[in-house]
């Protein structure tokens, strides 16, 4: 377009054979379009601004005279002069370059709009005295273009997002008359103002921080003018600093002062609010941090301490040894005691050979421990101590406690028992509202997972016929070995309550401690307890006898000779076909010299079970008897007086020669 004019510029000139007059014609018509430039540009830059904040159109602006339209105030010489556009709902960003065409404005407002974005450089604007962009959304630094524009007097920008320091030059700013930059993000530390002109100030509910200037001027202005910013500090107004924590925010005023908005005031309050709420939601997740850390570091050795002394809540002091529970048989036990020395807690040892027992109750405290399962007793856990040895720990429910004199009486006896196809109940921990059985741990198993593996279900591989003679007469020895002790029985007999010991023997656990159960309680057993249990003793409050224990044994025979588990009544559903059963769901089996089984050898242990289920419990024999018919199964003749150390079978013998069984009253197949 240049080149176009000034071909035809030198083109004319060429014409006129005038190379002066060809200068000067295009330097007219020059002027003339600059002139008609300058009378329209403030037109446009309204029109442009309008544009740029007004998209729904609140302003009617219309007509050639642009002085005349609304929020135009006044005009010098044909230019905006003043441009107030208070509260018109307008939003959007204002343009520097827009703006700053504006330059004879003197008086410059959009207080209370939705502007956003930066408030502009607006260097340009050199006759600007009061400019009003308070209670918008400016955001970003104050425009230090502000310090240039030295007839300023009027600056508001309170109520915005204004962060960053206030800058220092503005103390160059001669005329500054009103200067409220309160209720912003402002940070940093307060100019030294000194201009005599300064005669309105608020810089309050702001982050300024540091000691407010002590200059004469700054000194005039009271409290209200500085307050809501929590890290400033004056000694004038008597908050001394070097303290760290200059409430600022806490004084309050004498006077107030009027200008100071409602919204201001809220806006103070709420920062308040938020710091206090601040500090203590900080307080509590650095105390939420500190539980969890130390929870994480003790999870890796989660502590027996954690149920031993939880309802205790003392001190632990070990080391004295102390008496057993009836201060007679000088078993070793570590107490647990409280402050003031009274005994809280004991572990004591139970059978004689136990006593030298290589760990103490600190050592069970600090042991790992690692849930095995929740039963009808309690809950059990594996517990690994520092040294790596061991232990199973039974934790009993509430519902099992007798009062303590009776808990420890008759935990002493079951301490007692030993027998190679019982688990040794090694020691017992006695608080007043605590009960823990310390057990060997037994790492093969269960031999419920033996018949059915992991799964719950109730359908399973019946073992091979060898092995259920060999658990059958496990179980009868220790089983006898129990009913050995006058009054004392099982009372809990159940697959998941034989455990599988070194060599695979099966061992009873959880013995004697149905009858520690409060009998008044509602508690139920699981479902496929209850169908162990003697029909007799199937309501809770009648209590479990060694009759009782011989119907369990029985139906516990019946789930090794189907590999089902008693999900439901066996017996009362199968009757007199029980026989038929148990046969269809056994195959033909061969002995370990591949010899076919005689089926007599399993109708014998059948007869045994169906004697044992009998709905009488007069009818059911007893475990001295039931221990003899399966060791003549087994070929093996049964001891006149069964004792613990006489049922000691090696696994050899299963395979040996069939015999004839013997004839019972009860079986008979
Ligand atoms: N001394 C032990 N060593 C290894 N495992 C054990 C020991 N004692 C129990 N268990 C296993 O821990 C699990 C939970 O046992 P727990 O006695 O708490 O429940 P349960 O036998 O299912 O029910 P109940 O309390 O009625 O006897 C069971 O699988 C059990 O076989």
């Amino acid at each position: 377009m240049l080149l176009k004019i000034s071909y035809f510029l030198k083109h004319f000139a060429y014409e006129m054979k005038n190379y002066h007059k060809a200068i000067i014609f295009p330097l007219f018509l020059l002027f003339l379009f600059c002139f008609q430039c300058v009378i329209s540009g403030d037109k446009e830059a309204l029109l442009s601004l309008k544009s740029s904040i007004d998209q729904t159109n609140i302003l009617q602006w219309e007509g050639t005279d642009f002085c005349k339209w609304e929020g135009v105030k006044s005009c010098f010489k044909n230019r905006v002069s003043k441009l107030v556009l208070e509260n018109k709902k307008l939003s959007g960003t204002l343009d520097a370059t827009i703006i700053n065409q504006l330059d004879q404005i003197r008086v410059l407002s959009f207080k209370q709009n939705s502007i956003f974005g930066q408030i502009p450089n607006l260097s340009h604007l050199t006759n600007l005295k009061s400019l009003y962009l308070s209670h918008n959304n400016f955001s970003g630094e104050f425009p230090a273009s502000f310090a240039t524009l030295h007839r300023l007097k009027t600056i508001v920008l309170s109520g915005n997002a204004l962060f960053g320091h206030i800058p220092a030059s503005l103390i160059n700013l001669q005329r500054l008359h009103i200067l409220y930059l309160d209720a912003n993000n402002f940070t940093g530390k307060i100019p030294p103002f000194d201009q005599d002109s300064l005669k309105h100030l608020n810089l309050s509910n702001n982050q300024l921080s540091g000691e407010i200037p002590a200059t004469g001027v700054l000194s005039r202005f009271n409290s209200t003018s500085f307050s809501g910013n929590i890290d400033l500090c004056s000694n004038a107004f008597g908050i001394p600093c070097g303290f760290g924590f200059a409430p600022y925010a806490s004084i309050t005023p004498a006077t107030p002062t009027p200008s100071f908005t409602g919204k201001r005031d809220h806006h103070g309050r709420v920062t308040k609010i938020i710091t206090i709420i601040a500090f203590v939601v900080g307080g509590l997740s650095l105390l939420c941090v500190v539980t969890l850390l130390v929870l994480v570091l003790r999870k890796g050795r989660r502590n027996i301490a954690r149920f031993a002394d939880s309802k205790a809540a003392a001190p632990i002091v070990v080391g004295a040894a102390t008496d057993t529970a009836d201060g007679k048989n000088g078993n070793r036990g570590f107490s647990m005691e409280n402050g003031d020395g009274g005994r809280v807690g004991v572990l004591v040892f139970c059978g004689n050979g136990d006593t030298e027992m290589s760990y103490h109750l600190e050592d069970l405290l600090k042991a790992s421990a690692e849930t095995l399962g929740r039963g009808t007793v309690g809950s059990t856990y594996k517990a690994v101590m520092e040294t790596g040895f061991i232990v199973t720990v039974k934790r009993m429910k509430d519902a099992m406690y007798p009062n303590l004199d009776e808990f420890c009486r008759h935990v002493e006896v079951i301490g007692k028992l030993r027998h190679k196809n019982l688990v040794p109940l090694r020691a017992y921990f006695r608080a007043r509202e605590e009960r823990l059985l310390v057990y060997d741990y037994f790492p093969n198993g269960s031999l419920f997972s033996l018949i059915h593996g992991s799964k719950t279900s109730s359908g399973g591989k019946p073992l091979h016929w060898t092995s259920c003679l060999k658990i059958a007469e496990d179980l009868a020895a220790g089983l006898l070995h129990i009913h050995q002790t006058p009054g004392l029985n099982h009372g809990n007999i159940k697959s998941s309550n034989v455990l599988l010991g070194s060599d695979f023997e099966s061992c009873l656990t959880d013995y004697g401690l149905m009858s520690l159960k409060n009998p008044n309680t509602t508690e139920e057993s699981a479902a496929v307890s209850h169908f162990y249990r003697a029909p007799e003793c199937r309501d809770f409050q009648n209590l479990s006898s060694q009759q009782a224990d011989v119907y369990s044994f029985g139906v516990l025979l019946l789930e090794l000779l189907t590999g089902k588990a008693p999900s439901h009544d066996l017996v009362s559903d199968h009757g007199s076909d029980l026989h038929t059963w148990v046969k269809s769901i056994r195959q033909k089996e061969t002995d370990s010299s591949g010899e076919e089984v005689s089926s007599e050898k399993l109708a014998a242990l059948l007869n045994i079970a169906t004697a044992c289920v009998s709905v009488a419990p007069e009818n059911r024999p007893v475990m001295r008897e039931v221990l003899r018919m399966i060791k003549e199964t087994r070929m093996e003749p049964a001891p006149a007086h069964v004792s613990s150390n006489s049922s000691d079978h090696s696994p050899g013998r299963w395979s040996d020669t069939v015999q004839s069984l013997p004839r019972d009253d009860h079986l008979s197949i």
